[in-house]
């Protein structure tokens, strides 16, 4: 591990930061805020809009070339006056003229950013320089959204700023974890050359509402799954953890980050950690499908259904992994299994934030148990997959 006087993190150059346009010194203008969030349309970065929004004084303009996000996210902005979305891909320069910049906008789940890695490091690298290169002319402030898998496979444990990590430079996640480090190395080298105000999240695993459904990610997987009655499928060996941060305890943090006195870099991430056998056991307690009587469903014609006091009730049979029949009668066991499945390379360990700087120098902590977080996402993944719930 590094001591912190070689991390980077916290020291500050004596550049004065560029000057706004002589307008910002307005009374007007000095009022209002004009915020960019680049990868707006996305999980956390449509979050994060919903929340700047609520603020009258803030003007917010998303940019997002819709790679993983969807204007769906945002149908409820769209049209408002204080809010403008623009189809744009950070690799190329953006002319707009802003306050801070809220810069997201990268493939979060490992299925994507390792689909066209080369598209990944791009985006990390040109489209990090880019939005560095506009936060300089327009003198606005930056915050990157780092990641834990800066940390790589980590040998210390839970991890701190001051670790370097360990990570693999040429395997297939590196074009997102070193993508990432070259991304929080430009942010420095901007700040000490230019004097550009820098802000760098280090944001651990976050789950919540709107995640795509087939994004790929372990807690979206669980769920979806579990709401398709399909077994949950935790990679070998299971053992591996993680730690979840719901999405508004992250968006919370990623705005006192902005606005507080601190560059970072800071871990935003909740604490709690889990295996993936323990998330996926976890999972199918808070959506009741653990426990529960075996359903027994008998011949009913072609078909199967179930004995009820006015007779036969027909039921449409969907879930065979689930069945087994037994002396003429059909039983259908409530119990959504684990399959256990191939893992993926270079696949972390363990994982879990050490967030005392967060709570020390923003005051900050996420407020939301994994099983109050949880249940929160059920509503929106029944409603996208289209499965109502069982009386
Ligand atoms: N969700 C997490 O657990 C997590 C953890 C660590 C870091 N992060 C970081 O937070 C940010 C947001 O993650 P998310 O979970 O919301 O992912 P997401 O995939 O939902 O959102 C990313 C957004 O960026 C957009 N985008 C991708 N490449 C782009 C490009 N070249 N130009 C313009 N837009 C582009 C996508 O279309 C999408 O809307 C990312 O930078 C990610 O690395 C997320
Ligand atoms: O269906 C699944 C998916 C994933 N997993 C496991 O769950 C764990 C978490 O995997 P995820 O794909 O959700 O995410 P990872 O933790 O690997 O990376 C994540 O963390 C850091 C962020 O920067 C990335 O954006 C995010 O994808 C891994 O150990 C993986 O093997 C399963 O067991 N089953």
């Amino acid at each position: 591990m590094a001591n912190n006087s070689s991390n980077g993190g916290e020291k500050t150059t004596t550049k004065p930061p560029p000057q706004p346009s002589p307008l910002r010194n307005s009374k007007f203008f000095q009022s209002n805020m004009r915020i960019l969030v680049t990868g707006g349309a996305g999980f956390i970065g449509s979050h994060l809009v919903d929340k700047l929004m609520e603020n009258k004084k803030n003007e917010v303009i998303v940019v997002d070339n819709f790679f993983t996000g969807s204007k769906d996210n945002l149908r409820k902005w769209i049209g408002h006056p204080r809010f403008e979305l623009i189809r744009h891909d950070v690799t190329e320069p953006l002319l707009v003229e802003v306050d801070q910049i809220y810069h997201l906008a990268c493939p979060a789940s490992p299925i994507f950013y390792k689909y066209n890695p080369v598209k990944t490091i791009k985006t990390n690298v040109i489209g990090t320089l880019n939005m560095l290169g506009l936060a300089k002319r327009v003198g606005a402030r930056i915050l990157l959204t780092s990641t834990s898998e800066v940390y790589g496979d980590p040998l210390v444990h839970p991890q701190p700023e001051s670790y370097w990590g360990n990570v693999n430079p040429i395997g297939v996640r590196s074009c997102y974890d070193e993508g990432k480090r070259v991304a929080e190395t430009l942010m420095f080298d901007y700040h000490r050359q230019h004097g550009i105000e820098i802000r760098i999240a280090r944001i651990f695993n976050t789950y919540g509402p709107r995640m795509n459904i087939d994004d790929g990610r372990v807690v979206s997987n669980f769920i979806a799954q579990a709401l398709r009655d399909e077994p949950l499928t935790v990679q070998l060996p299971g053992t591996q953890t993680r730690s979840f941060c719901y999405v508004s305890d992250m968006v919370d943090g990623l705005i006192r980050l902005m606005g507080g006195e601190h560059s970072g870099p800071i871990n935003i991430g909740n604490p709690g950690e889990f295996t993936m056998l323990e998330l996926a056991e976890t999972v199918k307690e808070e959506f009741g499908l653990a426990s529960g009587k075996q359903d027994q469903l008998h011949r009913w014609g072609w078909g199967w259904g179930h004995l009820t006091k006015y007779g036969m009730h027909k039921i449409v049979i969907k879930h065979e992994s689930r069945m087994k029949l037994a002396g003429g009668i059909l039983l259908i066991n409530p119990e959504v299994e684990i399959k256990k499945v191939e893992n993926t390379p270079d696949d972390p360990r363990q994982r879990k934030p050490d967030i005392t700087k967060a709570k020390e120098l923003l005051g900050w902590e996420p407020k939301l148990k994994l099983r109050e977080g949880l249940p929160l996402m059920e509503e929106d993944f029944r409603l996208r997959l289209g499965v109502a719930k069982k009386k």
